[in-house]
């Protein structure tokens, strides 16, 4: 057997997104992902997943270069060679990340962004060559599905007139009744049973009528709200209060770990976040402040599956819930998701996963949901296969673009419908 990396190949696509809306604008009709393959010397090639805009790719591009002579194995190696690739200052503007509403960018958080895509990759190759499932790598699972929620999102029928996009079949959702009817959607087609709603969309009392109006038609079941900061602490203090029987937890009501503490203690109901604890940097003073009670994880940005165990490890040490958050993202990153959540033992709530939006993906089969639960593939490496002809096609969409659609700006597709758009300052309630 011989690991060492010989090839690095990256493959920017960009994928079929529905008009999803959220606090800074809509989703655009295609986003960018990033598809890794490295190959090792005997011929075993792993695939990773991760955030296609160009900031990530122009950090990829060297990093891959790097890589050629280690080993697959090598993975706290991937660390030190992030080290040694430079950020560019202007990408790092220390404002909430435009595109994506996870914290504040960082150049250590762009590094641990593309690093994961190669960590996950390079765990499959190990994996594949070892004849052992990444969860296995991992330390081995502790579940033999993991359980997601439905995410719902206020949206429209359609991508404004006259733009190129591919067509949905979930209908607009724009009040209390249509969150409702997609709620019953994601049931029927996925047997999910707890529901976040995506808010900071509309004034907060419209908010609460949805929500109330699932907790109605679904009694008992878990529901979270995440507006993802828009509200002031007053706005979430009102909220918490109106929502509190029925919530499992608030999501980010409100910007900064300061502003989440005073909300936090000032309310019985529970704070999760992937805004304000985003950095193992931010987690001392989350915590010590009680800001937060669950942490949303995320391995495309924490840097990998086994920096989110550390980080399950540091929550479970401080008696903090942890679950996980979700941008739009492929099969690749759901198994990655799905094999990382099955050895946290601390993982008590459903996890975030934007998958059943995703009509398009790089797999020669999709993964499913059954009851709202994954299957931890129990195969070599991740479990799933590239499809070469799908990633070609999708990969030919991002060479044919001009350039529009390869960063994400939900804000600039906002304006194709509203010309006036200006990403909402915050608090905006
Ligand atoms: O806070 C969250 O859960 C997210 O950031 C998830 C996504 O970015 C979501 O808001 C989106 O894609 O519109
Ligand atoms: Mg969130």
């Amino acid at each position: 057997m011989n690991l060492t990396i010989t090839d690095v190949r990256l493959t920017p696509i960009l994928v079929a997104d529905p008009p999803l809306l959220n606090t800074q604008g809509v989703h655009q009709p295609y986003t960018p992902r990033l598809i890794v393959e490295v190959e090792t010397a005997d011929g075993t090639t792993g695939i990773g997943e991760t955030y296609g805009d160009t900031k990530y790719l122009e950090l990829a591009r060297p990093f891959a270069e790097k890589l050629i002579g280690r080993q697959v194995s090598d993975l706290n190696g991937l660390f030190v060679v992030a080290d040694e690739v430079v950020v560019d200052r202007s990408r790092v503007s220390g404002q909430v990340d435009v595109g994506g509403l996870r914290g504040v960018q960082t150049a250590d958080k762009l590094r641990l962004s593309v690093v994961s895509g190669f960590e996950v990759a390079c765990l499959d190759a190990l994996g594949k060559a070892l004849g052992l499932p990444v969860h296995a790598l991992l330390g081995g699972k502790v579940r033999d599905a993991v359980e997601y929620s439905a995410y719902l999102f206020y949206k429209w029928a359609g991508h404004p007139a006259g733009v190129r996009a591919e067509k949905d079949d979930w209908g607009a959702a724009v009040d209390p009744a249509g969150v409702v009817e997609q709620a019953r959607r994601f049931t029927e087609r996925y047997g999910f049973t707890s529901f976040k709603l995506k808010g900071g969309v509309f004034p907060p009392d419209e908010e609460i009528a949805a929500v109330r109006a699932l907790a109605e038609a679904f009694p008992g079941h878990p529901l979270r709200l995440d507006p993802n900061g828009a509200w002031s602490v007053e706005t979430s203090l009102k909220v918490a209060h109106e929502l509190g029987d029925v919530l499992e937890y608030l999501e980010d009501p409100t910007l900064g770990t300061a502003a989440m503490a005073e909300v936090a203690a000032r309310t019985g109901v529970p704070l999760a976040t992937n805004m304000c604890v985003t950095t193992f940097a931010e987690i001392k003073e989350a915590f010590t402040r009680d800001a937060v009670q669950v942490v949303l994880s995320d391995h495309h940005y924490w840097g990998g599956l086994r920096n989110t165990q550390q980080l399950a490890a540091i929550c479970r040490t401080f008696g903090v819930g942890v679950s996980m958050h979700s941008n739009t993202h492929l099969g690749i990153s759901l198994a990655a998701m799905t094999h990382v959540a099955s050895t946290v033992p601390n993982l008590h709530h459903a996890c975030d996963s934007h998958y059943p939006w995703q009509s398009e993906d790089v797999l020669t089969e999709r993964l499913t949901f059954d009851g709202g639960r994954v299957a931890v593939p129990d195969a070599p490496g991740l479990g799933v296969e590239l499809d070469r002809d799908r990633l070609a096609e999708l990969h030919r969409r991002w060479l044919d673009d001009d350039g529009c659609l390869r960063d994400r700006d939900d804000a600039a597709a906002m304006r194709v419908a509203d010309p006036g758009w200006v990403t909402p300052s915050v608090p905006r309630w």
